[in-house]
């Protein structure tokens, strides 16, 4: 028989799903069937249920939550309800939007015109939110982390696993500070990472893609990260590199914005892919040069090779960095993220910001000459233009 061209996903998912350990959504089965406890013996206890709340409301963190609620419902293991904190703002019309969420099923402002799912509960209340959950969701830009992180300090308890999407990092006077660390030090609970080719608005309407969870030891706490996360649109693969699979998630963030320049200045594709290629390397020597136990493997799963290719071609920071440089860098980042992204954050600026201060600080700036460049056009240091004729001097 002739493969066609939409048969490709469905093999592929399917061959992928077998050979994984854990199974994409079982769509035959009915919820009643998957919440049906009748079989266990009545002198044993139930199983306690996990309760999830999403902290995090804006793009991507309404497709988590939708993703999420279309497992809790039909999982036995779960409670149904799935809140999500909202960091609360008042709508054109007055309303707030945690009410608008609440009543209509949708975020409104950052993803419309799509259900989140009825047993999405939107919450303004951040302890109130994340009080009675046992599996926590960081979903929010990076920027704004320390501070929900020192708001929740005390209010949760030692047993509560934790998971970030969170696509970034700190840096501290003792050095760079990844997410999953913030989290894991200020809150002292265990954090796995989910990063992977995921531009929300495709996953938003269904369209077949890829994650990766990073776990540091803990195997198990990791497929149930992965049960939580997987649809048969969604396919997600566990690997033993927290730090491989944050920091690909977060520095392809600085490859996107020099992308965005090659695009506004009109350079092409064959410029585009070296920008790719030389922003590929510095990632990995960046990873590597920071933590030792990151695994070349890495690159290669969703989270590596695949996030940077979509985030190069689609995402909003090649977007915003395009407008940059079409205006000749006359127009901040500030201005145009405003103006293009209706509230919706950018990463790779701070993040090149970032890398930049680690590499100051440890005498590597010589090494890594596109993420050196990429913060200085930011700044105004150097013209869009440089981006090439600075960045391809990488060392061998
Ligand atoms: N959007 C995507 O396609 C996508 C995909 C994968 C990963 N990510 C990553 O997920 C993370 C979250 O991205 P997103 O798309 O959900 O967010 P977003 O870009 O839509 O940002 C807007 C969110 O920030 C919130 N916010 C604004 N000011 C705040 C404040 N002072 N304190 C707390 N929150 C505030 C808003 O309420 C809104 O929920 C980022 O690290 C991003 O890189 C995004
Ligand atoms: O839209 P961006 O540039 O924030 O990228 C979105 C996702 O990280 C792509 O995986």
């Amino acid at each position: 028989l002739p493969i066609y061209p939409s048969s490709i996903l469905s093999l592929f998912t399917r061959s992928l799903s077998s050979s994984s350990s854990m199974a994409p959504q079982e769509a035959e089965t009915t919820v009643a069937q998957k919440k049906n406890y009748g079989s266990s013996s009545i002198d044993e206890a139930p199983p306690r249920k996990n309760r999830v709340t999403v902290v995090g409301s804006g793009n991507w963190g309404s497709v988590a939550a939708k993703l999420i609620a279309s497992n809790t419902i039909r999982l036995p293991s779960f409670h149904d309800e799935v809140r999500m904190w909202v960091f609360e703002e008042t709508l054109p019309s007055g309303e707030k939007l945690t009410d608008a969420i609440n009543t209509k099923n949708e975020n409104v402002k950052y993803l419309p015109g799509i259900k989140l799912g009825r047993n999405v509960v939107a919450d303004p209340d951040l302890v109130n939110a994340v009080t009675g959950a046992n599996m926590l969701v960081f979903v929010t830009p990076h920027q704004f982390m320390e501070g929900i992180c020192k708001r929740l300090v005390g209010k949760i308890n030692g047993d509560v696993e934790a998971i970030s999407l969170i696509k970034g990092m700190e840096v501290k006077m003792e050095g760079p500070c990844m997410i999953s660390t913030l989290i894991t030090e200020q809150l002292g609970i265990n954090c796995c990472v989910l990063m992977g080719a995921n531009i929300a608005n495709e996953i938003a309407v269904e369209k077949f893609s890829e994650a990766t969870v990073g776990y540091r030891e803990n195997k198990e706490m990791a497929e149930k990260w992965v049960q939580l996360f997987s649809t048969s649109y969604f396919i997600v693969t566990p690997v033993q590199d927290v730090e491989g699979v944050e920091l690909c998630g977060t520095l392809k963030n600085v490859v996107a914005i020099a992308a965005g320049f090659v695009d506004g200045l009109d350079m092409g594709n064959n410029t585009k892919a070296a920008i790719m290629r030389i922003g590929l390397r510095e990632m990995k020597a960046f990873s590597k040069m920071l933590f030792s136990s990151v695994k070349d493997s890495t690159f290669f799963e969703s989270c590596g090779v695949a996030d940077l290719i979509t985030t190069c071609l689609g995402g909003r920071n090649r977007k915003v960095a395009e407008a940059f440089a079409k205006n000749g860098g006359k127009r901040s980042f500030d201005e145009l993220e405003a103006e293009m992204l209706q509230g919706q954050k950018l990463q790779g600026v701070s993040t090149a910001k970032e890398v930049y201060e680690v590499l100051s600080h440890r005498g590597w700036l010589q090494f890594f000459p596109l993420f050196a460049t990429v913060h200085e056009i930011c700044i105004g240091t150097l013209p869009p233009s440089a981006i090439v004729e600075h960045s391809e001097r990488t060392p061998k």
